[in-house]
């Protein structure tokens, strides 16, 4: 089975004054996270949809999709939980529990404010993960990137043509990931800023899909009105 999960359990502190949690915020007519299902929906190999939100917001999500009228019955909303990975794991169990677990099932995690991805973008992680299990999808850096441990001083510039900026999806055989989740110690957990690096530090390649610079996170209010400016016309 091909799962996607679309990451909506945050609370988007960065994004600031904002009541709604930044998933919610309207892009152009819809919410964002409303353009991002939609993308999911669109590919015809994607078999179910989870979209993993905040508990206290899980009836306004099932309300939003209604409203937008996403009738897909591949849809289903689940809770996410505190940290980005809780949430992914969560939706893993909710799997487990309630369609069940196979060898050879592989799941397709995406921020929800990451609204701009291709169906280009799907099916090349699709395919990744069918072959090598663990795929991430990356853009080629193109500012130099600086290295510094204490944040005063320069420890290192890497070499440019060998760095990249991780995006989403990021997507997985999900008994793997399941079992390295588990066996991480809460020290490991500490440093994880996604969920690849779950397996980087494990040992377990991970794969390169290449993103755009157009698949985006929407993080602040700046990057709002970027993405609103990328959506203009749009109805
Ligand atoms: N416990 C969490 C935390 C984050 N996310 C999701 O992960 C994606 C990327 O995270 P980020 O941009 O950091 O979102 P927030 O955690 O909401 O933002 P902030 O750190 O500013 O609060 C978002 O779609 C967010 O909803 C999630 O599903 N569960
Ligand atoms: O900024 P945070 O550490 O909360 O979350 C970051 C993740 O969402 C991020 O690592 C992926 O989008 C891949 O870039």
């Amino acid at each position: 089975m091909i799962y996607a999960e679309i990451l909506a359990g945050g609370k988007g502190t960065r994004m600031g004054n904002t009541e709604l949690p930044k998933q919610f915020l309207k892009l152009g007519h819809k919410p964002i996270f409303i353009h991002t299902v939609e993308q999911f929906i669109l590919n015809k190999r994607i078999e179910k949809i989870l979209i993993c939100c905040p508990e206290q917001w899980m009836s306004y999500t099932k309300d939003t999709l209604k409203k937008y009228e996403v009738k897909s019955d591949k849809v289903i909303v689940v809770a996410g939980g505190s940290t980005r990975n809780d949430t992914i794991m969560n939706g893993i169990r909710y799997i487990e529990e309630n369609i069940g677990l196979n060898d050879d099932d592989i799941i397709i995690t995406h921020d929800a404010v990451r609204p701009f991805l291709t169906q280009r973008i799907i099916d090349d992680n699709i395919d990744g993960a069918l072959e090598y299990g663990a795929v991430d999808t990356v853009v080629e850096a193109f500012d130099t990137i600086v290295h510094s441990v204490d944040g005063k001083v320069i420890t290192d510039i890497p070499i440019r043509s060998e760095m990249y900026q991780g995006q989403t999806p990021q997507s997985f055989n999900i008994k793997l990931l399941k079992d390295l989740f588990l066996s991480l110690t809460d020290d490991e957990k500490n440093i994880l800023t996604d969920a690849c690096k779950a397996l980087v530090i494990k040992g377990t390649p991970v794969h390169l899909v290449r993103g755009e610079v157009y698949n985006m996170k929407i993080t602040t209010q700046h990057d709002l009105k970027v993405a609103n400016g990328l959506v203009e016309g749009d109805k």
